[in-house]
């Protein structure tokens, strides 16, 4: 069992009267990706400002690399690194400076070899003598990240890290993830992609009305609310008639010729092969099929009642068409 990096109970905020955070509880383990989801105004930042210490807590203990953030601040702060406010990049200056200026902040020894380091790591070495204003938004989302990374904090804070980015750049954000991880970081990750939970997280926790509504991996919240389902289409009603036979529980749509068949969670990638084999076997061919996973919004939906931000952007949706 791996050490806790943060442990939270009871955690409560309240602003101007309005609880925010009613009894948060969750533990992080050491060397792990933990991600936290949650519709728009859950307390997700307001976690993290406790967290790095930029929040007060009004109630619970929360611990952060071993030390209380109440009555250890400094020490926290040491231990940790946070997009965001803190790390805020500086357009004006370029990104050579950027990590230059937080070097300094930090009494990093030696921080020209730090920063260069950080450049060749993050592959900046080519924009490193660039007003940060003049780079494009992956160059500038791998500053804030290497301007996060300076001193080595053991636990790093990613708030929506790959936001805005194009598919290229939130892949090369996700292996820089991964390195950081591969070498003993502990990450912290908000994020309104499930899919990048997915990928990167190996415990979730998703927020609601003040309150975790559900932990667990990726997997265990998809088998938790069971939304996956194959939909097959067929070439005509005669088929649709005999697949529905062969699969009974499944759902048919008469006008789009389909058939819509509930499989669990953690079996979706076998699902649909596994459907059309034994279609297979009866004679029957779908014209076309889909796997259909659970996105954010529909978790966050069923968990909490609440509609989340993720506008189906997040659909790990995996498609296929062939004959089976
Ligand atoms: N400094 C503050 N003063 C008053 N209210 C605040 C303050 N910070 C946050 N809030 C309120 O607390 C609630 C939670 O905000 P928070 O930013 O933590 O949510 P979030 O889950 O990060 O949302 P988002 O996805 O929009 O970033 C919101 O209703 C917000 O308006």
């Amino acid at each position: 069992m791996r050490r806790a990096a943060i442990s939270v109970s009871g955690l409560r905020k309240a602003y101007g009267g309005r609880l925010v955070l009613d009894g948060v509880g969750f533990g992080v383990a050491e060397g792990s990706v933990f991600a936290l989801l949650g519709p728009k105004g859950a307390g997700k930042t307001t976690t993290v400002d406790v967290l790095t210490t930029l929040t007060r807590p009004d109630a619970g203990t929360v611990r952060v690399a071993g030390h209380d953030v109440l009555t250890a601040t400094r020490q926290v702060r040491a231990a940790v690194g946070a997009t965001g406010r803190p790390a805020a990049v500086d357009d004006l200056l370029t990104g050579r400076e950027n990590l230059r200026v937080v070097a300094d902040r930090k009494r990093v020894p030696c921080g020209d070899r730090a920063v260069a380091r950080l450049l060749e790591r993050f592959d900046l070495v080519e924009s490193a003598d660039r007003p940060a204003a003049a780079c494009c938004g992956g160059v500038r989302r791998r500053l804030e990240l290497a301007m996060t990374l300076v001193g080595d904090p053991r636990i790093v804070f990613l708030d929506e890290p790959t936001t805005g980015l194009d598919p290229r750049a939130r892949h090369a954000m996700w292996g820089i993830v991964r390195e950081l991880v591969a070498d003993g970081t502990t990450v912290f990750l908000t994020t309104r992609y499930l899919e990048e939970a997915d990928q990167l997280a190996d415990q979730i926790a998703v927020l609601g009305r003040g309150r975790v509504v559900a932990r667990g991996t990726p997997e265990e919240l998809r088998r938790r609310i069971s939304g996956t389902h194959v939909r097959l289409r067929f070439a005509d009603l005669y088929e649709l008639d005999a697949a529905a036979r062969v699969l009974a529980g499944s759902t048919r749509n008469d006008a789009e010729l389909t058939l819509r068949v509930r499989v669990p969670g953690d079996a979706e990638s076998g699902a649909a092969l596994a459907l059309l084999t034994r279609l297979d076997e009866h004679g029957i061919g779908a014209r076309e099929f889909s796997v259909h996973s659970p996105d954010l919004d529909d978790i966050v939906l069923a968990l909490t009642g609440e509609r989340g931000t993720g506008h189906g952007e997040a659909a790990a949706r995996r498609s296929g068409d062939g004959r089976a």
